[in-house]
């Protein structure tokens, strides 16, 4: 049976099982919210939901897909979908993956390791963030179906870059991605008003304080001096003096499909692969960094026009419900990140929550693109949308 369906069925039989749980069972997106701010503190909801300045370009995110209407088709035979696609040389069964999220501990107490076994469960790639509260290879062990990607934050330190990259080879990472656009961390109101860094209270820094480059420069280990770590943490995360010249020694420096994340302007997308990246991932980091700046779907549809239709594009932002799944394939996307709405599920339910976010999310996909007259990716282009 197709997910959608399925998911369905699976809802009303509960029903009809007398297994029906109130308190357990979030269907809408506004529920997974409501209720994961129920059980967060306020930091930790905060540090989810959040955004950097007024919040203007995570409402555009969401905004921009309503810029656009589907327009269905009819007799189609859509009784059997293939929502597949093909992804270096891998085969995933739906164009959507999980945004790298750092600190999945303040969300739920079994963090990156119930968000990597939730995504298995549905057999989408989870990308592991350098700034997880556990380390990637603890999370490769404890998530053993699960299939990863690496989220590179280019450190300022080159021998800790290399030593990630080698720890993403290694553990078995099927792509690396290097965030651009979070050398530094933007002026996150709600942030500074709580004076609320993870880092702070010595979380997640998992990937660094089991590294052996990181813990090479520290006078005193990080078990001895936890102090002292974050200390170190905090000089070298971030890299504001990189330049295009420096991805140069990146690309030589792993064979893994390397995409590029934060780009917004046609420009650096045309000079990400003229410069060797395998991909990019058409990104505003959630509206958490540059407040103001254009919205991911927008991007999308201008540098979609500049590359061309063969490159891997991916994008990120505001995607909530399966209608802006195929919007977003539709404009062009390659596939899509969800971020915060798998942070929801994280929160109200751990494993199953992430699992059941996600569930619902793709069941919402498939209905959507069946009733739109589409049982495959191939034949979804703007023919498929008008501007509302
Ligand atoms: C709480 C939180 C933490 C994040 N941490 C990271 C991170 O460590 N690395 C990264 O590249 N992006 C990070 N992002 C950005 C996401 O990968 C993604 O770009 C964004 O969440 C997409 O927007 P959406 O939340 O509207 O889906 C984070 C986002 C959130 C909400
Ligand atoms: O909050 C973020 O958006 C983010 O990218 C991040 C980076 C490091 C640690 C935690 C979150």
């Amino acid at each position: 049976m197709n997910i959608g369906n399925e998911a369905q069925f699976q809802i009303y039989q509960m029903r009809l099982t007398g297994q029906y749980r109130d308190e357990a069972l979030c269907i809408s997106v506004e529920d997974w919210v409501a209720r994961a701010r129920e059980v967060l503190s306020p930091e930790a909801f905060w540090y989810l939901a959040g955004a950097s300045g007024r919040g203007e370009t995570m409402r555009a995110n969401e905004e921009a897909f309503a810029k656009w209407r589907i327009v269905p088709r009819v007799f189609r035979d859509v009784s059997d979908r293939d929502l597949s696609l093909e992804l270096f040389g891998e085969r995933l069964p739906y164009p959507v993956l999980l945004a790298p999220i750092g600190v999945q501990s303040i969300l739920h107490a079994d963090g990156e390791v119930a968000a990597a076994r939730g995504a298995a469960k549905l057999g989408l790639p989870y990308i592991v963030s350098s700034a997880s509260t556990m380390s990637l290879e603890t999370i490769a062990e404890k998530a053993p179906g699960a299939t990863l990607w690496f989220q590179l934050y280019w450190s300022r330190d080159r021998d800790v870059a290399q030593s990630f990259v080698r720890r993403a080879e290694a553990a078995g990472c099927k792509a690396l991605v290097v965030t651009l656009d979070t050398p530094m961390m933007a002026w996150r109101e709600r942030d500074l008003e709580r004076a609320y860094l993870p880092f702070l209270l010595g979380e997640g820094l998992g990937n660094y304080v089991s590294d052996p480059a990181f813990r090479a420069k520290l006078r005193r280990s990080p078990e001895e001096d936890p102090a002292g770590a974050i200390l170190l943490w905090t000089q070298i995360f971030g890299n504001p003096g990189l330049t295009w010249d420096d991805l140069e020694w990146l690309r030589e420096e792993t064979d893994l499909p390397l995409l590029l994340k934060g780009i917004l302007h046609p420009d650096d997308a045309e000079e990400a692969f003229r410069r060797g990246a395998d991909g990019i991932i058409v990104s505003n980091h959630g509206g958490r960094q540059v407040d103001g700046a254009v919205a991911s779907l927008d991007a999308l549809v201008a540098i979609r026009e500049r590359v061309g239709r063969e490159k891997v594009v991916l994008m990120d932002g505001g995607v909530r419900r399966g209608s802006d799944v195929v919007k977003a394939m539709a404009l062009g996307a390659t596939a899509v990140l969800v971020g915060r709405l798998y942070g929801y599920g994280l929160a109200v339910d751990g494993e199953r929550g992430v699992e059941t976010v996600l569930r619902y999310l793709l069941a919402d996909f498939d209905l959507t693109m069946a009733l739109s007259g589409h049982r495959s990716l191939s034949a979804l282009d703007a023919n498929a949308l008008a501007h509302s």
